[in-house]
């Protein structure tokens, strides 16, 4: 018996330049990728990196000037109607269903991906129940909060059990409880039917949290792509203290200031990447004395997502923590 194809969707050479007013803006410059069934992929990158460029592009939305894109099985470069039956697709905009309610947008999507009317209504009601959305069921998406809509947009991304969901940075405004009910549904999916999941995102503790493995997207290309894990190991060894200043940094404190040139500064936050060891002595030098007492607060962690993603070049504040 042959063994069935472990891959999802393969991207090669994908190339997408848009060309507005007399400029060009090359926004996948390359792209190679390949998701396997049933994982978590995340395309992780800071804004303008190319990555909804990428996922339209798999949804058949976008035409690519040059490249190809398999989606199990299907050209759909090709044939790129055959996109949306391969796939949810939640993206960023706000959709075309927005003047009907929560309950109509989901059993309408279920209609148009070729539910029976029952079948897309005993959907609608599980889905509902699933994200607990009972209370907003008959409230117009147009008439919601931001993030109660997006949960409202993901339910209906839900009906019809498409093996692949791409999601654009599916909980952008949502609370603590409506993220959880995203990440348990995606859970839940992959979990009882081995559905992969396609996740943009720029919250990199997010990433670390949910992916199994991640593309490191900048300027259009691939720059790593690796487990969370992996990618932390390019930053093994290393650390990150934050500093966080009741006022102005007491710059008058000598070791402060030797600080001043190295730290990135946020706001009253300082964030310095070191070793060990050095963060021991700096920790020691701001926990006595006029440091201490200008101090609001200090964290010293291990490596995130977001300090690999410096290693490998990105830019600093590129990534939401
Ligand atoms: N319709 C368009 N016309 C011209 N340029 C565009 C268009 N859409 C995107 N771009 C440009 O292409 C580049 C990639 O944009 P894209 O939206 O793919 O980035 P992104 O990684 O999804 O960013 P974000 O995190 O902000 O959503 C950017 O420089 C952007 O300005």
């Amino acid at each position: 018996m042959s063994k069935a194809p472990q891959g999802c969707c393969t991207v090669s050479g994908l190339v997408k330049t848009y060309r507005a007013g007399g400029t060009e803006v090359r926004a996948n410059d390359g792209i190679d990728l390949d998701v396997r069934r049933g994982e978590v992929f995340g395309l992780l990158g800071p804004n303008g990196a190319g990555k909804s460029t990428l996922v339209r592009q798999l949804t058949g939305l976008l035409r690519p000037d040059s490249g190809s894109i398999d989606l199990l099985g299907h050209d759909v470069v090709r044939h790129p109607e055959r996109a949306a039956r391969l796939l949810g697709y939640l993206g960023q905009e706000s959709t075309a269903l927005d003047e009907l309610t929560v309950a109509l947008a989901a059993e309408t999507t279920g209609r148009l991906r070729g539910l029976t009317r029952a079948a897309a209504r005993a959907e609608t009601a599980d889905v509902i129940a699933e994200l607990g959305l009972e209370a907003l069921a008959h409230r117009p998406l147009a008439k919601l909060s931001g993030g109660q809509r997006r949960l409202a947009c993901f339910a209906a991304v839900l009906i019809g059990e498409r093996p692949l969901l791409v999601l654009d940075e599916p909980t952008t405004g949502m609370d603590p409880v409506a993220r959880r009910a995203v990440w348990s549904a995606v859970d839940r999916r992959r979990a009882e039917r081995g559905t992969t999941v396609l996740l943009v995102t720029h919250n990199v503790i997010e990433a670390e949290t949910v992916l199994d493995r991640v593309a490191v997207i900048d300027a259009g290309r691939v720059i790593a792509c690796d487990t969370p894990g992996g990618l932390k190991a390019l930053v093994d060894g290393h650390v990150r203290l934050d500093l966080v200043w009741r006022t102005d940094a007491p710059l008058t404190v000598p070791a402060v200031a030797a600080l001043a040139e190295r730290a990135e500064r946020t706001g009253r936050r300082w964030t310095l990447r070191t070793t060990p060891d050095e963060a021991r002595e700096l920790v020691a030098a701001v926990t006595t004395g006029p440091a201490f007492a200008a101090l609001d607060d200090f964290t010293l962690a291990t490596p995130t997502l977001e300090d690999a993603y410096l290693r490998l070049g990105g830019r600093t504040g590129g990534l939401a923590r």
